[in-house]
């Protein structure tokens, strides 16, 4: 793929832990355009978490090279950018605030950029709808079902509109049946709204239902 086009990418990157000791990436590259969902498959403990982390600034490469919306996931200024405009993230444990409704958890990124409240207020009303939990805005956190908390998270990671979203195993703690619904809200989402969603999980059968997979082995990334 030609990388003019990707909103994300990654060349030979190298990443170890434990002063080298656990060397986890090796030279991992991948690309991904807007639009299209693509999975990091690999098995437990391959990477596919620390590639993510790289991506969206949490921890920096050892080297190699990361670009996202055409910034520097690197670079302190950039990785800023990055968190407050650009970048979505959603992990397995929603990390929602259990003790806030619905509502107060998606303005709180609203908040940190300081963002118009009846703007805010008309973003979230529409993101809920789309993610069908509108009758549950007034509800605390510690009050929904897993597949409503995650529902919410990923309502939560695309308030500010990012065009990345970084989702890490959405699916791991919800059962079959709702762990496809939050998957196949996510690919509406990136179709939709033509946002990249790099999503890491261990279920072939969730990599194979999105556009592209990148299997993880031996810290590397190989496009099946
Ligand atoms: N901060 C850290 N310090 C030391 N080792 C780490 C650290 N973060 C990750 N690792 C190790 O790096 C390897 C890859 O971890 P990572 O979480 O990226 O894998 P994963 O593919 O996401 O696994 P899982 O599917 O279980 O979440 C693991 O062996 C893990 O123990």
């Amino acid at each position: 793929m030609n990388n003019a086009n990707a909103i994300a990418s990654a060349k030979d990157v190298w990443k170890s832990f434990d002063q080298g000791r656990v060397t986890v990436l090796q030279g991992a590259s991948l690309s991904v355009r807007p639009g299209e969902i693509v999975a990091l498959w690999g098995a437990s403990g391959s990477g596919k978490s620390t590639l993510l982390h790289l991506l969206g600034g949490l921890d920096t490469p050892d080297r190699g090279e990361l670009q996202v919306c055409g910034l520097d996931p690197r670079n302190e200024r950039d990785r800023l950018i990055l968190r407050r405009q650009h970048l979505g993230y959603v992990f397995q444990l929603h990390n929602l605030i259990p003790d806030l409704t619905v509502a107060e958890n998606l303005r709180v990124p609203a908040l940190a950029i300081g963002r118009d409240t009846s703007d805010t207020e008309a973003r979230l009303r529409s993101l809920a709808e789309s993610v069908g939990l509108s009758h549950r805005l007034a509800h605390r956190i510690q009050d929904l079902s897993g597949g409503e908390r995650q529902r919410t998270a990923i309502c939560r990671a695309l308030m500010n509109s990012p065009k990345v979203l970084l989702a890490d195993e959405p699916t791991g703690s919800l059962d079959e049946k709702t762990g496809e619904t939050v998957f196949a809200l996510l690919r509406t989402l990136a179709e939709r709204d033509k946002i990249a969603v790099i999503l890491a999980t261990h279920e072939r059968r969730f990599a194979e239902a999105c556009h592209r997979i990148f299997r993880v082995r031996d810290g590397q990334l190989s496009p099946l």
